[in-house]
């Protein structure tokens, strides 16, 4: 199977979590992405979505999937997205798609996060995927050096073949901290979290995945924490 196979298949096996008349929030990504597409299906059960990007919300109403902003939901059933990496305590890394602000406040008004990913996400530590942390452009200098006190590289996220900086939903911009041996994520995402002009990391540990279903050649596994 390919890799989008197996975002499919996961992205097919989320709708099982998908809760009648009720809000879903959704994620962003190319996993994201084939479950909105399957969401699509079954929209007249669902009583509309909370995005988590711009371009997440662009695809639910391409499809005629109502959007709600956040602030005019009581509260969110279930929050179906991907990940960068995941462990087996369903902390995650987040964010290689740059939405990990928007994708943090959703995850944490959902009753319910379901992780959907490939099986090539599930490590055992986290860190080779560079880690996205969203901060303030005013900040940039400050905050990159203070990360870099943290062990790893970090690096301004680009727009891809340019050499300025990309910009996000939020205004931000992004630095991934390439080399880091994620052995604490929960201490870790405390710790980047208290860095003065960071808007967010994208470590989700605190708050990680309640379920995983995770793509692989024997089928989906569903990986609960
Ligand atoms: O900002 C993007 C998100 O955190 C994505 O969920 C993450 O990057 C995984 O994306 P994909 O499903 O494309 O691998």
């Amino acid at each position: 199977m390919t890799q989008d196979e197996l975002k499919q298949a996961v992205a097919r096996a989320a709708i099982e979590y998908v809760v009648d008349n009720e809000i879903i929030g959704v994620g962003t990504g190319s996993t994201a992405n084939f479950f909105i597409d399957e969401l699509a299906k079954i929209k007249h059960r669902i009583k509309g979505t909370v995005a988590s990007s711009e371009a997440t919300a662009a695809r639910l109403r391409g499809h005629g999937i109502e959007v709600f902003d956040l602030n005019d939901v009581d509260g969110i059933a279930v929050y179906i997205d991907g990940a960068d990496e995941i462990t087996r305590t369903g902390a995650m890394i987040k964010g290689g798609g740059a939405a990990l602000t928007r994708e943090k406040i959703v995850a944490s008004v959902s009753k319910q996060f379901v992780c959907i990913a490939d099986g090539s996400k599930l490590v055992d530590v986290m860190g080779k995927f560079p880690l996205p942390v969203e901060v303030l452009p005013m900040a940039r200098a400050s905050v990159t050096r203070a990360l870099a006190k943290l062990g790893g590289t970090p690096k301004l996220r680009l727009k891809p073949g340019t050499d300025e900086a990309f910009i996000t939903d939020n205004g931000g911009v992004i630095v991934d901290v390439a080399g880091l041996s994620i052995t604490d994520p929960v201490a870790l995402e405390q710790q980047i979290n208290q860095i003065v002009g960071v808007i967010a990391v994208g470590l989700f540990a605190a708050r990680g995945a309640d379920v995983c279903l995770l793509g692989t050649a024997d089928g989906v596994k569903t990986l609960s924490f």
